[in-house]
């Protein structure tokens, strides 16, 4: 398998720029290789400068945590994909399930985003999951397919091969109630496959698939040693260097 295991610390609202330099200065020096494993940090905007002077010339990878879809204009409070490429983001988060609950953004700018991300040379990296209700009807496959045949509308075989997919059950997020790595290689896996019937295998198996919540030091061995997932999107565990260090470093 050729996929770079990709580890993302979300920081959510967490951090400002002097903890973001204090953390960075931390790690940039203890990161793995990037051929093998990529580190990559998405800190709130008002982080990213501070975040792109400190990392510098490491090894560590940087990227927002949402953007508009529109470069610029007369949208008061959105953050501008094409100003965080002048910046030198790599990736932008985007369909958070936090951005699609407490700000209503729909499946449809999502995929507005994807296209404006990839229109300014950034990689997305699309958020799909479930909520505990859908589970528990075990329509999560259905509902998670439906996000991510949304998501990926109208993108070429070539972008989707190059974007990341974090699958994100919203039961798991910041619950501490981790999905099995059997749950998760079970998505990750249908995921993988959504790929392949909307594009080919080629494309399936070059797109990269991360699982996200309550990942931390203690379960990412497991997570990470499933077959079709490739990464993980990391909240809590990633606020704190040793944490942020030990994911990265997890094939020590
Ligand atoms: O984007 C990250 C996820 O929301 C997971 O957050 P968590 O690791 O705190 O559960």
């Amino acid at each position: 398998m050729s996929r770079t295991p990709i580890i993302a610390g979300n920081w959510k609202l967490h951090m400002n720029p002097e903890q973001t330099t204090e953390f960075v200065d931390a790690v940039k020096d203890k990161l793995p290789d990037p051929s093998k494993v990529e580190s990559l940090i998405c800190a709130p905007a008002v982080d990213l400068d501070a975040l792109r002077k400190a990392a510098k010339g490491s090894n560590l990878h940087i990227g927002a945590e949402n953007c508009y879809f529109e470069d610029e204009g007369a949208y008061t409070g959105e953050t501008s994909p094409k100003v965080l490429k002048e910046m030198g983001m790599d990736y932008v988060i985007i369909g958070h399930s936090e951005r699609r609950g407490y700000f209503h953004e729909t499946d449809e700018d999502i995929n507005k985003k994807a296209k404006a991300i990839f229109a300014n040379g950034l990689k997305p990296i699309i958020c799909c999951g479930e909520s505990l209700e859908t589970r528990e009807a075990n329509k999560q496959e259905d509902w998670v397919v439906a996000q991510i045949k949304a998501a990926l509308d109208g993108l070429t075989a070539e972008q989707v091969s190059s974007l990341v997919i974090a699958y994100e059950p919203i039961w798991a997020i910041g619950t501490g109630k981790t999905a099995s790595s059997d749950q998760a290689e079970e998505m990750c896996k249908t995921i993988r496959e959504t790929v392949k019937d909307l594009y080919n295998e080629e494309t399936a198996e070059n797109v990269r698939i991360q699982y996200g919540g309550s990942v931390k030091p203690a379960n990412v061995k497991e997570l990470m040693s499933k077959p079709d997932i490739d990464g993980g999107l990391v909240g809590g565990a990633s606020l704190k260097p040793e944490s942020f260090l030990e994911l990265v470093n997890y094939q020590d």
